[in-house]
Parts: C-alpha cells; sequence; structure tokens
C-alpha cells in the first residue's frame, strides 16, 4: 500500500514533497523517493529506508525545482531491492518518470508484450516500471513532439485498455506537468487539492487527503475512477474521464487498516468509518452474549485505537490503555519477513501490569491477518496476570489473499483462512474471539457516503472485482510471493548495498 504524491508550485518542491511522504509514511517503510525537474534535467533521490534516512540535506539541496513527484513503497510485486524504489524513469518519450500505488495482475502479460510487439526493456520485476512503460509507449505512439493535454489523456484511456488491477498513479512529464490517474475500479485512493497564492495556484495530487491539509492545500475532491487530473508546469489543471466504463469499488481495508483516520476517502471520514466500525462490533457483542463479564476494553495500539474508544462507550465499559506503543517502532504487518514482524510486536507493545491483574480484558484490534499481533498479545496479557482475555476483530475473518496492493499473496499465511472462528481462537489462545460481520463492516463506511457502488472487499469475501483473477493465477502468486518462497530466492543474493542499478542518485 504505497503513499503517492505530485505537487506543481510557484516555488521549489523539494521539502512539500519530504514532508508530504513523511505524512504517507504509514503506507509504505521499505523504501522513499522524490525526483524534481529544473531545466530539461530530472533530479531524483530514492532508495530503501525511511523517509528521514533517505533524504539527507546534501540530497534535499539538490533536488530543485517546482515540480515534483514522490513515492513511499511497501513492495508487492518483484523485490523490496532499492533498485525497486520508486519513482521510475523512462527517456523516451519526452522523460517521464511515475510513482504507483497498487498492484497489476497483467504484468507479466504486459512485460511481453512490452518486449515482443513494444520493443521496450523492463529491467526490474516491478510492475510499476511495466505501467510506466504502457504509458510511455502510448504516448510515444501519438508521435507528438508537444503533447496537448488531449494526447495525455488519450494515453491514459489507452493505459486502462491494456492495464488490469489496481493502480493510483502520478506521472512526471519533462516539461509539461504531472498527470494523476485512477484505475477504472478506483480501488486505490487519490486525491488532490489546490493552494491559492499570490503568484498563482498551485496543486498537490496525493494517496490521502491528510497529506494536503498538513501543508495548507485545500481538498478539492478525491479522482473519480477513471479519470486523470492533468497539472502543466504553470499551474494550469484539467481533468477528464479517461475510461470506457467505470465504477467506483474502493478497497475496504483502507478503512480498516490503511489510511491514516484524520483522511476523508471517496467522501468518507476514515475517523468516523472507525468509530462506527466499534459501535457495530459493541452491539454483535451485545446481541450474541447480552451477560458479558467484560471489566475493561483495551486498544492495540495504533489502528484499533479509535474502534475500541467507541466500543467501549457502546458497551458501558471502562477504556483502558493497557498496552503502551514504542513510538520508534513502525508499523508491523507492513514489515518484510515474519521473523522480523514477529519480534517487532514485542518491540513495539509493552503492558501495563496493574491493568490486567484479575481481570477480565476485551482486546481490540483493527484486524487479524496473520495472527502474530494477536499471538504475542493475548499470551502478554496472560503474563501480566489478566484472569479471562478475550479478542475483537472490527474487521472479518480475512480468509482469502490480496493481489491489489496489499501484500498477502498467500492464504495459508492468513490464519482464518480454512478455519472456523472457534479454530482460530484455539490457537490465538483467546477465551473468546469475535469478528466484526461483513455486512456491518460495509454498512459503517456506506453509510457515510450512500454513492459508493460497492467495495473491494475480496480479502474477505474471496471475490475479485477486476474479473481476471483465477485459481491459477492465485497458485502462481503464492509460489512466487510467499515468506518461504521469497526467503529462498533471496540465497546467495548479494546485500542491498552491493545492488546496482540504474537512474540512481550518489549517496
Ligand atoms: O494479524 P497480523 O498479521 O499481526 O496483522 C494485523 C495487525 O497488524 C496491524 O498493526 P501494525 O503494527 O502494522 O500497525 P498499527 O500500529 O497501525 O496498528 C494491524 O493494526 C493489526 O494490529
Ligand atoms: N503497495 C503498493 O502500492 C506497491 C506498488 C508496486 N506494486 C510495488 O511493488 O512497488
Ligand atoms: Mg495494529
Amino acid at each position: 500500500m504505497c503513499g503517492i504524491v505530485g505537487i506543481v508550485s510557484t516555488q521549489y518542491v523539494n521539502q512539500a514533497l519530504y514532508d508530504a511522504l513523511t505524512v504517507l509514511q504509514h503506507r509504505g517503510q521499505d523504501a522513499a523517493g522524490i525526483v524534481t525537474f529544473q531545466n530539461d534535467r530530472f533530479y531524483l533521490r530514492k532508495d530503501n529506508g525511511l523517509v528521514r534516512d533517505v533524504f539527507l540535506a546534501p540530497h534535499m539541496r539538490r533536488l530543485v525545482g517546482n515540480v515534483g513527484i514522490g513515492h513511499v513503497r511497501y513492495p508487492t510485486a518483484g523485490s523490496a531491492s532499492s533498485a525497486e524504489a520508486q519513482p521510475f524513469y523512462v527517456n523516451s518519450p519526452y522523460g517521464i518518470t511515475l510513482a504507483h500505488n497498487g498492484n497489476l495482475t497483467n504484468a507479466d502479460d504486459l512485460a511481453r508484450d512490452l518486449f515482443r510487439t513494444d520493443l521496450r526493456h523492463i529491467n526490474t520485476n516491478s510492475d510499476s516500471e511495466v505501467l510506466l512503460n504502457v504509458f510511455a509507449h502510448e504516448l510515444q505512439k501519438l508521435g507528438k513532439l508537444n503533447p496537448t493535454k488531449d494526447e495525455i489523456f488519450s494515453a491514459v484511456s489507452a493505459v486502462h485498455k491494456r492495464c488490469r488491477g489496481a493502480y493510483a498513479v502520478i506521472a512526471m512529464i519533462t516539461g509539461y506537468g504531472i498527470v494523476g490517474f485512477r484505475d477504472p475500479n478506483g480501488i486505490r485512493p487519490a486525491c488532490y487539492g489546490v493552494r491559492e497564492t499570490e503568484e498563482g495556484n498551485e496543486y498537490m495530487i496525493a494517496s490521502e487527503s491528510v497529506s494536503l491539509s498538513a501543508a495548507g492545500f485545500r481538498l478539492v475532491r478525491d479522482i473519480a475512477p477513471g479519470e486523470a487530473v492533468y497539472v502543466e508546469t504553470d499551474g494550469t489543471l484539467y481533468t477528464q474521464q479517461c475510461a470506457e466504463s467505470s465504477r467506483l469499488n474502493p478497497c475496504i481495508f483502507e478503512h480498516v487498516y490503511f489510511a491514516r483516520p484524520d483522511s476523508i476517502i471517496d467522501k468518507v471520514s476514515v475517523y468516523k468509518a472507525r468509530l462506527r466500525m466499534g459501535e457495530t462490533l459493541a452491539d454483535k457483542i451485545l446481541r450474541e452474549c447480552p451477560d458479558h463479564d467484560i471489566d475493561v476494553v483495551m486498544p492495540i495500539p495504533d489502528t484499533s485505537r479509535t474502534s475500541a474508544l467507541q466500543m467501549a462507550h457502546r458497551l458501558g465499559v471502562k477504556f483502558r490503555e493497557g498496552f503502551i506503543k514504542n513510538r520508534y517502532i513502525g508499523r508491523t504487518f507492513i514489515m518484510p519477513g515474519q521473523k522480523l514482524r514477529k519480534k517487532s510486536v514485542r518491540q513495539k507493545l509493552n503492558p501495563i501490569d496493574l491493568e490486567f491483574r484479575g481481570k477480565n480484558v476485551m482486546l481490540v484490534d483493527d484486524s487479524i491477518v496473520r495472527g502474530t499481533t494477536c499471538h504475542e498479545i493475548i499470551q502478554m496479557a496472560r503474563d501480566a496476570g489478566a484472569r479471562k482475555v478475550y479478542f475483537a476483530s472490527a474487521a472479518p475473518p480475512v480468509r482469502y489473499p490480496n493481489v491489489y496492493g496489499i501484500d498477502m499473496p498467500s492464504p495459508q499465511e492468513l490464519i482464518a483462512h480454512d478455519r472456523t472462528v472457534r479454530e482460530i481462537q484455539e490457537l490465538i489462545g483467546a477465551d473468546w474471539l469475535i469478528y466484526q460481520d461483513l455486512d456491518d463492516l460495509i454498512s459503517c463506511v456506506s453509510d457515510v457516503n450512500p454513492d459508493i457502488e460497492g467495495w473491494e472487499c475480496s480479502v474477505f469475501d474471496g471475490y475479485y472485482i477486476t474479473g481476471d483473477v483465477d485459481d491459477a493465477y492465485l497458485a502462481r502468486l503464492d509460489a512466487m510471493r510467499r515468506d518461504e518462497a521469497r526467503e529462498a530466492s533471496q540465497v546467495g543474493v548479494p546485500s542491498d548495498n552491493a545492488i546496482i542499478d540504474l537512474h540512481n542518485d550518489e549517496d
């Protein structure tokens, strides 16, 4: 679930891009990149690491120009190597750089066509490099020295015809401007905003509205599914629907876990949606167990805080912070490798024993995916002296892989896959486990914006909206990307600092 941003400004954009990426850091912790443009030259810095580690003062000084794009990465395709950090660059036509959030489901076919038919070379295993080359090829085919907005929109239309899967994209075209677009289902989020200055309007396109508000941009609106927003370097903005048919089916997991609560996505306040998740979950508890003996409700920081607070309120039970989060440890779910994830849960969360001793505690998390967090946490609660440990998930059981930009490629790694709730309860060691129902989750988000036509809920119901994901595709994905397969493929591979890549700036 990467984060993307692009800015057209009346002044240098380096600091504004850096700040926006910091605000989007929760969407990707593996790598970060910024590219700016000035006087016929791109200036690129990208590497593995957090935003604060990748961009040091000398890098920032050299990222000159009033136009630029940025990316924070959480890999879902290819490898975690710095060579696959984004933005990607292609020199023809014009010089284009691109930042992508999502995952293409036909990347292999496209890569083959790009080589055989379009005579283009792809240098990594990243689907985002494929996407960039499809866009570049479609723009090049038009054969114009100075592309107009219509030609740029027509290249986006061609991308929609060729690419399948999920993609929210921001591309920068040398000397012309930035273009942002969303796939025809609008699976991944993207919005744009404006900042009025004396020198003229400045625009930002970004994954989440929080990066606009933090930088003083006013949210104009979300990019519609299939639509493109093109901002020229002089600040002129054009929008156009570029897909033949489109229907808004945003990813529901953004509201459960990925997005920041202070973002508004497709006119739904993530915060409000999470409050409602807490309410509906409390109602289910009261339905199933009206005589419950819960003494205290506790969130598993960070994401479940909002839902847990509202759940306690609805139940009329005390809300307590029993786990303290180490503010220097990032999100564990998006860390690469199970060993690191497991170790990090213990480093990240520490119990306050007096809140547990002799009590029946209801622990609340936003979701249970691999079960890494709840397994560790329940043991910690017992060690801290809890009498009974109950566990509630604000999302339904995650039973199916994700192919649209969340790195959950393998059903075997999902604790709820092929298991009943009772079996999961035993496996994680809880005295009672309760999950949100999918209909309730959908109503928590839909009631906030009834205009949303459908939700991308594949991790809960196994239905893949793009219609091209079959068992054979899922089996290939599993074989290629499950943890063991990735670990095995790393044997004998040089460490990251030995990686040689193209287009990267010096350290
Ligand atoms: O069942 P699992 O595989 O452990 O995945 C689910 C957990 O991972 C996430 O937390 P994370 O630490 O990534 O982020 P947070 O601090 O935003 O809650 C999520 O909020 C759950 O706590
Ligand atoms: N999580 C994402 O959006 C990933 C983008 C792209 N598929 C990559 O792996 O870099
Ligand atoms: Mg969490």
